[in-house]
């Protein structure tokens, strides 16, 4: 039978899958190379959770260490597609798209706009390339879902040339937005026709003001550092504070690295950028770097709350929303003026309704591989 592999290249980790093509994907293999750097592991949840050791490994090596470690259940299966997410899709590409050298070279020029990302996500596409001549290589965009964003929240108050050139609010974590807006659809297809808050927590973060399905802001901007302050990226920063860093000497390479490697929850709290090793710590350093997360948060929703002119739910995923109860019930303490109240055992448990008040607060595990997954399969089989 035809195989599908996935392949998301983030900051830190190639997440894959392996799917037999089907209306909708069969999962055959699920995992991920994470902590890229001297101690790699390959990690694999499905079909069974198991740790591979695969020492030091950069995005090139664990590219090549997932091609192997999928061939077993490749054994009677010919790949016929593979397809990418795609960080930046610039202002051309709405939605999947398959990866001619025209589109690689259109996206070779966004690579400035996501340096953490776009670069390890087309090395992917040309390993896959090399591995699988015969099968269509898609790319599956983090910013289509938020094309269309009304003018306000798509636009940056300066000259309006630069707009005009691409300077724009692009939004990210599209394809994480697109599998839970798709969960609600089906699962709770009342409160997905109102107005929703999404919050994806994970080493990257942004929320998404979604209304009737579509996204209409987010917190992520032109690039992958607005918003949340997260693992090591900075979130929402006064652009005095870069004219001051150009000033005192630093260059825009030393700038981006302190932005997108030394900031966020590792910069505030000099210990970690791991949320767990934050919430273990009684270092007065990780409390404050929590408080600001959560503060950033709770300001982040108030906000969207106002734009949409209400709320309907509240959506958490990511590794932080999926799993930290605490870090859910510290967003939306004090917050039952709003209607927002938790059920504290429900939450406890990670459930999927998780609230007690009169606006459902859920969580939603994303999966960002079965959205591409799903891209895939339309295009194999129309
Ligand atoms: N039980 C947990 N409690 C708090 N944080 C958690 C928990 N499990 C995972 N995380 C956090 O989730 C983050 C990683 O999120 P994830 O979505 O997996 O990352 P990525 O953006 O690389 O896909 C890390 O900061 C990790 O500490
Ligand atoms: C866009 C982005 O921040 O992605 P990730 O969360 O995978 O780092
Ligand atoms: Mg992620």
């Amino acid at each position: 039978m035809a195989g599908l592999l996935t392949l998301n290249a983030g900051s830190s980790s190639i997440k894959f899958g392996v799917y037999l093509v089907a209306p909708e994907p069969e999962l055959l293999l699920l995992g991920q190379v994470e902590n890229l750097g001297p101690v790699a592991q390959m990690v694999l949840d499905h079909p069974e959770k198991q740790t591979i050791e695969i020492g030091p490994a950069d995005h090139s090596t664990a590219v090549q260490a997932i091609l192997q470690a999928i061939q077993p259940a490749l054994q009677d299966h010919e790949v016929t597609g593979v397809g990418h997410r795609i960080v930046h899709g610039g202002k051309t590409f709405t939605g999947p798209v398959e990866l001619t050298e025209q589109v690689m070279a259109q996206l070779e020029t966004l690579v400035p706009l996501a340096p953490l990302h776009q670069p390890h996500n087309l090395a992917a596409v040309r390993a896959a390339q090399a591995a699988f001549p015969a099968a269509v290589q898609i790319g599956c965009f983090d910013t289509s879902f938020h094309q269309g964003h009304p003018f306000v929240n798509d636009a940056f108050a300066i000259p309006r040339r630069f707009y005009e050139k691409g300077v724009r609010r692009y939004g990210f974590h599209g394809l994480s937005y697109d599998y839970v807006t798709d969960a609600l659809k089906r699962e709770h297809p009342i409160l997905a026709r109102g107005r929703v808050v999404i919050a994806h927590l994970g080493n990257g973060a942004s929320m998404c003001a979604v209304k009737n399905g579509k996204s209409i802001g987010s917190t992520m901007g032109f690039s992958a550092l607005d918003g949340l302050p997260m693992g090591t990226r900075c979130g929402q920063l006064d652009p005095g504070v870069l004219l001051y860093l150009m000033e005192q000497g630093h260059s825009a390479e030393a700038i981006t690295h302190i932005l997108y490697k030394k900031s966020g929850l590792l910069g505030l709290s000099e210990i970690s950028h791991d949320m767990r090793t934050l919430l273990a710590s009684d270092d007065p350093r990780a409390a404050e770097a929590i408080d600001y997360y959560v503060f950033r948060i709770k300001r982040e929703l108030g906000a969207m709350v106002a734009i949409m002119g209400g709320l309907n739910a509240v959506v958490f995923c990511g590794g932080i929303g999926e799993n930290s109860a605490e870090i859910r019930a510290r967003v939306l303490d004090g917050l039952a003026f709003m209607g927002l109240s938790l059920d504290g055992a429900a939450n406890e448990a990670n459930e999927q309704v998780i609230s007690d008040g009169d606006v459902p607060v859920l969580v939603i595990p994303t999966d960002e591989e079965r959205v591409i997954a799903r891209a895939l399969a339309g295009r194999l089989m129309p």
